[in-house]
């Protein structure tokens, strides 16, 4: 009897079973980099979570549609509709246009994900290609009379919804203007900017719209691209635990304003990655490490990924690199014990349920881990284990069952598709998995199907 699947749903604060809204099928909406500088491993962690619940949702045989956006205009340095746009201030510091610097750190921030076998979304929705959708989305906000313009934007009305903060369970009376906020010409400091106007100020990008030249705020980006590529109501929104008090909060304003509902039907969040002595690894605050930080220290990024899945999405991971080593030596000890079993075995079912109750317990991936552990220390035959650590390495992602094949000889690029494949696979869409294995060949290299995943090497060179 398999058990439900069992999610923290941060809007109403408990454990609920997952249901999809379209039977077989989720809509999953993540928030996406702001593509001025490099990613972070803490930004990284959000998205290993995010890949960890799209496996174990595709492991239950469901079709997982994940959009991930590319916030490439609208992040403010304050996530108070103050100062600088981010991408203004790393156009200056790098001395490139901001088109540049984010086409720049998107390609370098999807190379990070590939390396940490985070599979890509279905679709990345960048903000800039989608600044129609926005100016329609604040436009029907206005007729509803959500929203009011000052000298310097068009702002929302956060008076209009009873429930606003709900998320977040903001106390709103404390935040009344006149008591530590600075308000400007907002009517209530919790209003936000849903349209920017340029001014005198000269920017790199900005628009017209029915309200003069300017730039969306940061949250509608988000409204506008889960409506249009998800529908006005989809199944699971999901970031880290920083968008709760103001980003996905104003999502669910500006939503109730347009639909009289939120956008999602359960909010799930990932706790930060902390270095120690810090709550919150943070490129604002230039105490950060970057994936490439690691592999220059000589760690294979999934040592980083096993790290991660050795702690709870929801509880804060202090960063060490005592940790990491040890992560590393865990890593390579699970691979070697894994390449020494053979192949052809059945999953043990006992034992895949065991996993999977830890898996359905809201991701314990911890507990997955240390079943694996336990498994190889138990007298299931040989064959099985193997079978069963690859059918559960399918929500793990640390690539074990393919560990005779060096993830280092197969360039990024070859691997992604590889990643891509598996998931048509699991999803069963087979024309796009056969695709995607002509373009494998067609770059040079072979592809096997193994346990639960795609083996890819190099087509060996002619005698
Ligand atoms: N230290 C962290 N640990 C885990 N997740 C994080 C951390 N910092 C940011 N995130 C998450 O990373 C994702 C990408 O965020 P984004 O690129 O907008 O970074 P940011 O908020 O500008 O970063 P920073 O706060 O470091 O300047 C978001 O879901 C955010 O919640
Ligand atoms: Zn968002």
């Amino acid at each position: 009897m398999p058990t439900e699947l069992m999610l923290f749903d941060t809007l109403q604060h408990r454990l609920r079973p997952f249901v999809p809204l379209r039977e077989g099928h989720v809509g999953l909406y993540a928030c996406g980099p702001t593509v001025y500088d490099h990613a972070h491993i803490g930004n990284l962690r959000s998205y290993l979570f995010g890949d960890t619940l799209r496996r174990v949702l595709a492991l239950n045989g469901l079709c997982v549609r994940h959009v991930v956006n590319i916030t490439d205009v609208g992040h403010l340095t304050s996530d108070a509709d103050s100062g600088e746009d981010k991408m203004e201030t790393g156009s200056r510091r790098m001395g490139r246009s901001a088109w540049e610097i984010a086409a720049y750190f998107t390609d370098v921030f999807q190379r990070d994900i590939a390396a940490l076998r985070i599979l890509p979304p279905t679709l990345w929705a960048r903000a800039t290609d989608h600044i129609a959708e926005q100016i329609d989305f604040i436009g029907d906000i206005e007729r509803r009379g959500f929203a009011y313009r000052t000298s310097d934007a068009i702002y929302f009305d956060t008076e209009m919804l009873d429930d606003y903060g709900a998320l977040a369970r903001l106390d709103k009376r404390g935040l009344r203007p006149g008591h530590r906020v600075d308000v400007g010409d907002k009517r209530s400091p919790t209003d936000f900017a849903l349209w920017k106007f340029s001014g005198s100020a000269r920017r790199q990008m900005e628009w017209d719209s029915p309200w003069g030249r300017g730039f969306p705020g940061w949250h509608i980006e988000c409204s506008a691209m889960s409506e249009k590529h998800l529908g006005a109501l989809f199944d699971i929104h999901i970031g880290g635990e920083d968008h709760i008090p103001v980003h996905h909060t104003n999502e669910i304003a500006q939503h109730q304003a347009r639909h009289g509902h939120g956008p999602a039907n359960y909010w799930l969040h990932g706790a930060f990655l902390q270095l120690e002595g810090s709550a919150k690894m943070s490129k604002s605050d230039g105490n950060f490490l970057r994936l490439q930080t690691l592999v220059d220290a000589g760690y294979d990024p999934l040592a980083y990924r096993y790290l991660v899945l050795t702690a709870h999405y929801r509880s804060p991971l202090v960063f060490s690199w005592e940790a990491l080593k040890a992560a590393q030596t865990g890593l390579g000890r699970l691979r070697q014990a894994v390449a020494t079993l053979p192949e052809a075995g059945a999953v043990d079912a006992d034992w895949q349920h065991r996993m999977r109750s830890a898996l359905h317990h809201d991701l314990n991936t911890a507990g997955a881990l240390s079943l694996a552990w336990e498994l190889l220390r138990s007298p299931v035959p040989a064959a099985a284990k193997r079978a069963t650590l690859a059918w559960l390495d399918n929500a793990l992602g640390l690539g074990l069952a393919g560990s005779a094949t060096p993830v280092v000889d197969v360039p990024p690029t070859v691997l992604r598709m590889a990643v891509e494949r598996d998931l048509a696979r699991q999803e069963k869409r087979w024309a796009d998995a056969d695709a995607l294995r002509l373009r494998i060949e067609a770059a040079g290299y072979r592809v096997r199907d193994g346990a639960g995943r795609s083996m890819v090497d190099r087509v060996p060179a002619p005698q």
